[in-house]
């Protein structure tokens, strides 16, 4: 494992990736960063934090005759991950919600972005970035986020933390290199957001639709039961689930 450690960076994910497109780095290089002046979210949304005080970084994985299709295996093993990891923190109420937020009493404290590398027209790897939400105590402009400080009054050291993410990495994407993938299936959906219960979506055409989630497909669309008592599978772009 080597951890390159900065102090201010645009991004953990530009600055891995350009890395990567001169070498690939190797398995578990991390870059982790006090401050991102261009934290990146999903769906080019930013990624705010107060400087200091969380986990801002991204991870390369290699992936050797990887077949594209199961890529959502990647970010279920990511999710996975941290919430094992913050499980051991005693984090209260983890849930994953759909694709790969990481929810603590229903309020986020951990955002992915996975990022594939393509070389020679070939899927080398992954850059993976997560932020943690780890000692801020005050999210005034983010009202669904909160910390694991926050929901356990603890100030927790960001090294142990980082470490203990690390850790369940290798042992997720252990079982994903050795294909289990109804394994890593069924315990993701286990810890799924909402599931089995009623939810409300938010459909791209701005429609709002009623449902209940009954789980994933294994490239990763979501499977909800709905009023027209019939399976819908929506995809990232389709639907957001709202509450
Ligand atoms: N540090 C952070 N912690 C949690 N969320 C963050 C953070 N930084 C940026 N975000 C993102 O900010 C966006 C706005 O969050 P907010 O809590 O206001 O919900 P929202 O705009 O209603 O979004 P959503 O559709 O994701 O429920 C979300 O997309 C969230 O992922
Ligand atoms: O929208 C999301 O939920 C994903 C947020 C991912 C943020 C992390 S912070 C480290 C890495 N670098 C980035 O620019 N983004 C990811």
């Amino acid at each position: 494992m080597y951890i390159i450690k900065l102090d201010a960076i645009d991004s953990t994910n530009t600055y891995l990736k350009g890395m990567a497109s001169i070498n690939l780095p190797k398995d578990y290089t991390v870059v982790v960063a006090e401050q991102q002046t261009k934290g990146r979210g999903q769906m080019g949304t930013q990624w705010q934090t107060e400087v200091g005080k969380n986990l801002t970084a991204s991870v390369f994985k290699h992936f050797y005759n990887f077949k594209v299709e199961n890529q959502f295996y990647i970010s279920m093993v990511v999710s996975l991950a941290v919430c094992k990891a913050l499980e051991g923190f005693r984090i209260p109420k983890l849930r994953i919600k759909w694709p790969n937020d990481i929810l603590s009493a229903e309020k986020k404290i951990c955002g992915v972005l996975i990022e594939n590398v393509i070389k020679n027209n070939k899927f080398q790897g992954s850059i993976i970035g997560f932020g943690l939400n780890v000692n801020q105590k005050f999210f005034d402009a983010l009202p669904k986020a909160s910390s694991m400080s926050l929901l356990t009054g603890i100030v927790f050291d960001k090294d142990e933390v980082l470490s203990k993410i690390l850790k369940q990495l290798q042992v997720y994407f252990k079982l994903l290199e050795n294909q289990k993938f109804d394994v890593l299936k069924t315990e993701y959906e286990a810890s799924l957001f909402r599931r089995d219960k009623p939810s409300t979506f938010k459909m791209s055409n701005n429609e709002i639709l009623l449902g209940i989630i009954q789980g994933v497909t294994e490239t990763g669309k979501l499977k909800v039961w709905t009023e027209d008592e019939i399976i819908k599978i929506f995809d990232l772009k389709e639907a957001t689930l709202l509450y």
